[in-house]
């Protein structure tokens, strides 16, 4: 499958909407089916994978495991079977492999390619080849592995496996689940115990899949929250049945929505709860939101809920910094909520947001400006004043799904439409964004803004 590329811009337009309503479907989680994809290469056997995300991000993973030799098919019913080459079966790819917009995509293969002596060149789309990749390769490079990369550790580059890669403790120095896993997955490969001590808490799915697909992984975590993690290289994994649960990150776009748009009741069905991914529920709560969580279950070994949002006066809050990792691609979309809310509402923390697939802070601040919002910036806050939209502006999205989404939402409580410069960029994460919100009363319009 071709890599999700620079298609051509299409401006898109969202204005004032009538209330959401009814039951909202949002696709499968992004973190888990990048995992999913990559631990079935790595497995033998067959692993089969309901509800995977078919989205930009997704293929290009599914395109990069078929380059290491894996089988990777979708039935006609969309569920998805991935027939692995084992642990240190992966082939060395003929082509370049183009990982698009993704970057825990690219990160995770990173790890994936550390025990395999094979060499592998990676690239990515405009946004990607911006993104810092020396965060993974320096745990990488202590491992054994050789990089070749321009200055700075961006992309392309180039990394060859090491034959006997050596385990590593390794304390992540930034709050990131890309860079954990990326040691994780090398440690896959790597003969003996690779440790990875967490200070902060990040999202846990590769340690709980790992688990699933039968490595000897065990977590700790002492009285100040650090985790440790031990991993046992080269273990066998075996095929799984994955069940991948709705997005958390794509069912904040329609939790908003209804929300902050009058007289809205909308549910959105079987969205994941794990508590390293629900930062944006408990803010929304706190800023006076009804929310409700209903028919909570279990479902491929993770919390799910359908989510109830109806028309709320929010209130600004402060939103504390050891909360970002727990809704880190949040963000964009909360602070389309606090522009309608009462007061000012505080982010502190957010320096990662810098560095995703544009400058995230900068990028929601300019897009608030151009539609008459009140914002401060500061390099790791932005407090945003609601009040009423007056909307108009074009907003630049810089290859970035979520900026888009976030702003296409703020549209559709604007006194004028708002208009993003390229809604293409949703195909990253959400494809059916546009019609999902359209079935549900969202306003969207070809009236391009003054
Ligand atoms: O591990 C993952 O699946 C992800 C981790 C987060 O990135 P960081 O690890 O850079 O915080 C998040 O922003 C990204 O969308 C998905
Ligand atoms: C940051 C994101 O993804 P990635 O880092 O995988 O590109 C995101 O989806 O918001």
């Amino acid at each position: 499958m071709a890599a999700q590329s620079s298609a051509a811009p299409r401006p898109l337009s969202a204005g004032r909407s009538g209330p959401l309503t009814g039951r909202f479907r949002v696709p499968g989680d992004k973190s888990i089916s990048h995992r999913a994809l990559m631990l079935g290469a790595l497995a033998t056997g067959e692993t089969v994978v309901t509800g995977l995300l078919e989205a930009g991000d997704v293929m290009n993973t599914a395109a990069a495991m078929r380059a290491f030799g894996a089988a990777v098919t979708r039935d006609g019913d969309g569920t998805w079977r991935v027939r692995g080459v084992g642990v240190g079966g992966l082939l060395e790819p003929t082509g370049v492999v183009d990982f698009g917009n993704a970057g825990t995509g690219v990160r995770l293969c990173m790890g994936l390619v550390a025990g395999q002596p094979i060499s592998v060149t990676f690239t990515g789309d405009g946004s990607l080849v911006k993104r810092p990749m020396g965060r993974v390769l320096e745990p990488l490079r202590r491992m054994g592995v050789e990089v070749i990369a321009r200055s700075g550790d961006r992309l392309p580059l180039t990394l060859r496996g090491a034959a006997t890669p050596l385990p590593i403790e390794y304390r992540v120095p930034v709050p990131s689940a890309q860079v954990k896993s990326c040691v994780l997955l090398a440690g896959l490969g790597t003969p003996g115990v690779t440790t990875v001590i967490e200070p902060v808490f990040t999202r846990d799915h590769t340690e709980r899949m790992l688990a699933g697909f039968g490595a000897a992984i065990e977590v700790e975590t002492d009285a100040d929250g650090v985790r440790t993690i031990r991993l046992e290289g080269r273990p066998e994994l075996k095929a799984q049945h994955v069940t991948v649960p709705a997005d958390p990150s794509s069912a904040a776009f329609p939790i908003v929505a209804a929300l902050i748009v009058p007289g809205s009741d909308l549910t959105v069905e079987g969205v994941l709860m794990n508590p390293a991914r629900i930062g944006l529920i408990t803010t929304l709560i706190e800023m006076g939101a009804d929310i409700t969580l209903e028919n909570e279950r279990e479902s491929g070994g993770e919390k799910i809920a359908d989510v109830r949002a109806r028309a709320s006066a929010l209130k600004g809050v402060t939103v504390p910094p050891e909360r970002a990792p727990s809704m880190i691609d949040e963000y964009p979309v909360l602070a389309v909520a606090a522009a309608v809310a009462e007061g000012e509402t505080m982010m502190l923390g957010i320096e990662e947001m810098r560095v995703k697939e544009s400058d995230r802070v900068a990028a929601v601040a300019a897009g608030l400006a151009a539609n008459g919002v009140s914002v401060r910036e500061g390099p790791d806050w932005l407090a945003v004043t609601g009040g009423r939209v007056r909307g108009g502006g074009h907003v630049v999205t810089h290859l970035d799904h979520r900026i888009a989404m976030s702003f296409l939402v703020l549209g559709f409580v604007a006194d004028r439409p708002v208009t993003v410069d390229d809604g293409a960029v949703i195909a990253t994460s959400f494809p059916d964004f546009e019609a999902s919100m359209t079935a549900a009363g969202g306003g969207f319009t070809e009236e391009q803004a003054a």
